[in-house]
C-alpha cells in the first residue's frame, strides 16, 4: 500500500482533502482520525503535522506527502519536490518598520525573528549577510514591536497582518510557495506513486481548463484553431451544413471569455464552455 502523509491542521489542510477527494481518494470524517486505509485505491493516509511531513517522507516513513515548498526547504529533509499542486500560494518575505530597514544588505549585523529559520539563514548567508536567526514558533510580527527582532521573514498572503503590526515588506520574495507533493530523494519508481500522480494532474488539468465546442465555417477552420490550439490538437469534425465544422478544444479557464471573444471575431458560433469533472491528460 502506498503510505501518504497529509497535513492534518493550518492552511494547506482543508484544500488538500478536497483535492484528494477528487482524485477519488477516500478521506476522514472525523478530524481526530491519524490514519485513514482505502484498499479499494491501495493507499494509506497519514494525518500528520504540515511542517513534519517533509521529515517523515525524507526518512522513507512514508513513500509520499502534502506540505508546503517553503516547509520542504526548511525541513532540510532528504526529500524531493513531486509535483506542484496550485493551491496555498503563498510568498516568503522580509519585513520590517518602514524607517529602519528597507534592502536585505542592510540586515547585516541585525535579528531576525521567524518560523523558518532553514530557509531564512540559507538565503541570508547566500547574500553574505551575517545576522542572528530569532527561531519563533508564530505569531512572529509581534517580534519587532516587543524588540527581540529588528526584521521578521514570514509567509505573506495578503499582507493584512503585516500591515496591523507596522511593518512593510522589502527586498524581493525570499521564495514563492505553493503545496507541493512531495518524495523520497532517493525513491525508487514506483507503480503507486505514478498513479497517484496522475489522478492528481488530473484534477490540477480539471480546475485550469474547460471544453470548449463551437460551430465555424470551413474556410475559417484554420484562424479558429489557431486561437483554440488545445493541448495535443483539437478535434474537427464534420456538420450537416456542409461549409461548417464543429471543433471540440481544452481552453485554460482563465482565457475562457478572450478566448470567446477572439473566436466570435473570426465567424465562430454556437460557441459553448463546459466544466472537466475529471481527466488523464
Ligand atoms: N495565509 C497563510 N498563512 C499561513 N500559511 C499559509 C498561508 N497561505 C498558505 N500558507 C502555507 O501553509 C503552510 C503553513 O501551514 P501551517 O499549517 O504550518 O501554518 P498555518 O496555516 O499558519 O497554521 P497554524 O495556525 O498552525 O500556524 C506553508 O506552506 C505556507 O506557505
Ligand atoms: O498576509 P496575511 O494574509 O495576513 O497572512 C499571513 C499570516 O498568516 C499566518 O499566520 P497565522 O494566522 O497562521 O498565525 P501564526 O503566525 O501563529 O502561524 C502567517 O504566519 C502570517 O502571519
Ligand atoms: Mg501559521
Amino acid at each position: 500500500m502506498l503510505r501518504i502523509a497529509v497535513p492534518n491542521k493550518g492552511s494547506l489542510s482543508e484544500p488538500a482533502v478536497t483535492m484528494l477527494k477528487e482524485a477519488g481518494y477516500r478521506q476522514r470524517r472525523d478530524p481526530r482520525e491519524l490514519v485513514l486505509q482505502d484498499p479499494d485505491n491501495g493507499v494509506e493516509f497519514f494525518f500528520l503535522r504540515p511542517r513534519d511531513i517533509a521529515v517523515y517522507v525524507g526518512s522513507g516513513t512514508v513513500d509520499a506527502g502534502i506540505t508546503g515548498r517553503d516547509l520542504l526547504l526548511d525541513s532540510g529533509a532528504d526529500a524531493v519536490e513531486h509535483l506542484p499542486l496550485g493551491f496555498g500560494g503563498s510568498t516568503f518575505r522580509y519585513a520590517a518598520r518602514a524607517d529602519r530597514v528597507t534592502s536585505v544588505a542592510q540586515i547585516d549585523g541585525l535579528r531576525v525573528a521567524t518560523s523558518y529559520s532553514v530557509l531564512v539563514s540559507d538565503h541570508l548567508a547566500a547574500h553574505g549577510v551575517a545576522a542572528d536567526v530569532v527561531r519563533l514558533d508564530g505569531a512572529v510580527e509581534s517580534a519587532v514591536q516587543l524588540g527581540i527582532a529588528d526584521v521578521v521573514a514570514d509567509v505573506v498572503s495578503t499582507g493584512t497582518t503585516l500591515r496591523g503590526a507596522g511593518l512593510e515588506v522589502f527586498g524581493d520574495p525570499i521564495l514563492i510557495s505553493e503545496a507541493v507533493l512531495i518524495r523520497p530523494k532517493e525513491a525508487p519508481p514506483s507503480s503507486g506513486l505514478d498513479t497517484l500522480t496522475r489522478r492528481l494532474q488530473g484534477v490540477i488539468v480539471a480546475h485550469e481548463y474547460v471544453l470548449m465546442d463551437y460551430d465555424v465555417p470551413v474556410d475559417k477552420v484554420e484562424r479558429a484553431i489557431a486561437i483554440t490550439p488545445g493541448l495535443e490538437s483539437p478535434t474537427v469534425s464534420p456538420l450537416h451544413k456542409r461549409d461548417w465544422a464543429a471543433v471540440r478544444a481544452m481552453v485554460r479557464r482563465d482565457e475562457t471569455n478572450r478566448v470567446m471573444d477572439d473566436l466570435y471575431g473570426v465567424g465562430a458560433r454556437a460557441i459553448l464552455v463546459t466544466s472537466i469533472h475529471a481527466c488523464r491528460i
